[in-house]
């Protein structure tokens, strides 16, 4: 009898048709909840789970009985409760790598556009307010030749410091609990304390994966060592943040401006304050995607999945 899994997310025919060579497949394309009925019958008699985004926790494990895997399509895994997993030994699995070079493409881009002001400048042109030369008021700031503190120099982090010292003449500084070699030999990055890199930094870029000791990293106290002039790059996860010392900054001058990728809530509630700042560039939690990459995330995620239901193990354990 072929193992049963749940795949909770859409995601392409190819990816389909590869877990059912080996899987009895029950599809959702969309998950609105996980109390929705047909998903919680799926639930009981499911060895296997694909897809991202949902809190598998105690709740939601205790109705799997069956479970052997659970496989994300998503770097990021703080939806998994890895404690509760381990302790019934159901394998985690994510997919890293395949997405570098897409996410830090978008990061980059967002630090373009804030720093740029290219999205205010395009509703400038398109709202018909362009009747002459523009003046200071509406001038940008350099990227090229300034400071990039990565805070987080993983895979991602690594790939956007890349872009930014081959590309943009950037100086790199980073902070992570560890040294990143290859970030210092490959792109001159300079490892250095948290406060250090607020402090020196023109562009913060926060790149780590949301954890107990991440949440709420950057606050009132980090935002006051950061520059006046700096620009704060959110592409981790919205909770590394507090939102409210954000606004705080960015309306009270203590930094210039911020690009953010990730919200604490998601979808980011319309009447939230930080969308109606000026110097807020905000996007929907796009860092990955692309048609090309998240097929790459897919599949990688379904390999992890038929490989682990095969009793060997998958690529990409956590
Ligand atoms: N916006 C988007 O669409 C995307 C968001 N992401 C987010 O980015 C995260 C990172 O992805 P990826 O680069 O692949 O992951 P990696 O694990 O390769 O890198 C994470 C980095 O964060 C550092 N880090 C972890 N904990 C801390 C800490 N407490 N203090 C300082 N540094 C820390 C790690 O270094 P060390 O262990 O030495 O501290 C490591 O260098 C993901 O977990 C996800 O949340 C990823 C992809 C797309
Ligand atoms: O946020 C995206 C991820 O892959 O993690």
């Amino acid at each position: 009898m072929k193992p049963k899994v749940i795949v909770y997310k859409k995601v392409d025919q190819k990816v389909l048709d590869f877990i059912k060579t080996t899987c009895d497949v029950a599809y959702f394309e969309k998950l609105d909840s996980k109390n929705h009925p047909k998903f919680l019958h799926e639930l009981k008699n499911a060895h296997g789970l694909l897809g991202s985004g949902l809190k598998i926790d105690k709740e939601l494990l205790d109705q799997a009985p069956q479970l052997k895997i659970v496989c994300n399509t998503s770097v990021g895994y703080d939806n998994l409760d890895i404690e509760e997993l381990s302790a019934r030994g159901i394998m985690a699995t994510n997919t890293p790598e395949v997405l570098n070079d897409t996410v830090a493409d978008t990061l980059i881009g967002l630090l373009l556009a804030t720093a740029r002001r290219i999205p205010e400048m395009h509703n400038f042109v398109k709202n018909g307010k362009w009747k002459s030369m523009i003046g200071e008021e509406l001038f940008g700031v350099d990227v090229h030749h300034k400071v990039l503190g990565i805070i987080g120099m993983g895979a991602v982090g690594t790939t956007i410091a890349k872009r930014a010292h081959l590309g943009f003449d950037m100086q790199i500084l980073y902070h992570n609990r560890s040294r990143n070699e290859q970030a210092e030999k490959l792109y001159g990055a300079t490892y250095c304390s948290l406060d250090e890199l607020l402090k020196q930094s023109d562009y913060v870029c926060l790149m780590t994966p949301l954890t107990p000791a991440t949440e709420n990293m950057i606050g009132k106290r980090e935002f006051e060592l950061m520059k006046e002039t700096a620009i704060f790059i959110n592409g981790s996860r919205g909770k590394t943040v507090d939102e409210e010392a954000l606004v705080d900054a960015l309306n009270s001058g203590q930094i210039l401006a911020a690009g953010l990728d990730v919200f604490v809530e998601e979808p980011v509630q319309p009447d939230h304050p930080l969308l109606s700042l000026e110097n807020v560039v905000t996007l929907p939690h796009i860092g990955s995607a692309t048609y090309e990459t998240r097929l790459k995330m897919a599949m990688l995620g379904a390999t992890n999945l038929v490989a682990g239901l095969q009793g060997q193990t998958p690529p990409n354990l956590i």
